[in-house]
């Protein structure tokens, strides 16, 4: 991450690039049914007699301890902030936030130097917990189909994917706002010495931007994720998630959510 160099500009451009991650995510989970058990505590806590939660939580608590021990290497990266414990050898790549930062391992490679761009203050914003419930409260029945194929694994792996496509750009809302502030600080100021929300999101809101980005996920979609057939007539018109639905994820939830991290990290952003 060359973060010195961000611009508006740079980061508009990275969000852009992680529309195709997330759209490709939701395409892979899309192919299985809702397979209600994954997100049940009673399926996993019958077999797993040490762990309870959701199979869901197991895989994504497990993959996570996983690459925190190869936290900053090979471009594997994942926050190793630990709440109230802001130490720079663990603290790795910005970019990166865990879904369940309690009792994570240490990293067992030597740190990897990040360039720091962001107010230190930003380590403690960490809103996955708000992802996550509206992943799995939310936005799963929109996009996928009603039933259950038994197949809770793959459910469960297609839905980390998922979620670490939607952390990562919601919490790139922290290196949109610093772009942001930092292209007129006197600006924002007044709005973050009086912790004045409503002012702050008026400030970083860009409406046409958010129109572009909701035409741009329903075009994709629709690309990425056409049936294609060599029959002349094939599948035309029908798409492995609905473009639409794509297009009301964003308006309704992740653009939001970012917007929401962007004012949170503004609110720190003198302290
Ligand atoms: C991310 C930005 O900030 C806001 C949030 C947007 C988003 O989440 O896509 C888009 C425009 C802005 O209203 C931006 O300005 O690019």
């Amino acid at each position: 991450m060359a973060t010195n160099s961000l611009t508006l500009e740079s980061v508009r451009h990275s969000l852009i690039r992680q529309e195709d991650s997330i759209i490709f995510s939701l395409i892979e989970r899309a192919h299985f049914p809702i397979n209600s058990p994954t997100y049940s505590q009673s399926y996993v806590s019958n077999s797993i007699h040490t762990f309870s939660g959701s199979l869901l939580r197991f895989v994504v608590e497990e993959t996570e301890a996983i690459l925190a021990k190869i936290a900053t290497n090979f471009g594997l990266q994942i926050c190793l902030y630990i709440p109230g414990e802001v130490d720079a050898g663990r603290y790795a790549n910005p970019e990166e936030h865990p879904f369940f930062p309690e009792d994570l391992p240490p990293s067992v490679v030597p740190p990897h130097n990040f360039a720091k761009f962001l107010h230190p203050p930003a380590a403690s914003i960490n809103i996955n917990k708000d992802i996550w419930d509206t992943y799995i409260n939310k936005l799963l029945q929109l996009f996928v189909a009603p039933g259950d194929d038994g197949n809770y694994a793959s459910t469960a792996a297609s839905d980390l994917v998922c979620l670490q496509a939607l952390s990562r750009r919601i919490h790139y809302g922290k290196l949109v706002a610093e772009v942001k502030f930092r292209e007129s600080p006197q600006e924002y100021e007044p709005a973050i010495h009086t912790k004045d929300r409503d002012t702050l999101m008026k400030l970083l809101t860009f409406e046409k931007v958010e129109e572009a980005v909701m035409k741009r996920v329903a075009k994709k979609a629709m690309m990425f994720g056409q049936e294609v057939t060599l029959n002349k007539d094939g599948n035309l018109g029908k798409y492995k998630v609905d473009p639409s639905v794509v297009s009301r994820l964003y308006g309704d939830s992740i653009i939001p959510l970012t917007k929401l991290v962007q004012v949170e990290y503004l609110l720190r952003r003198l302290d």
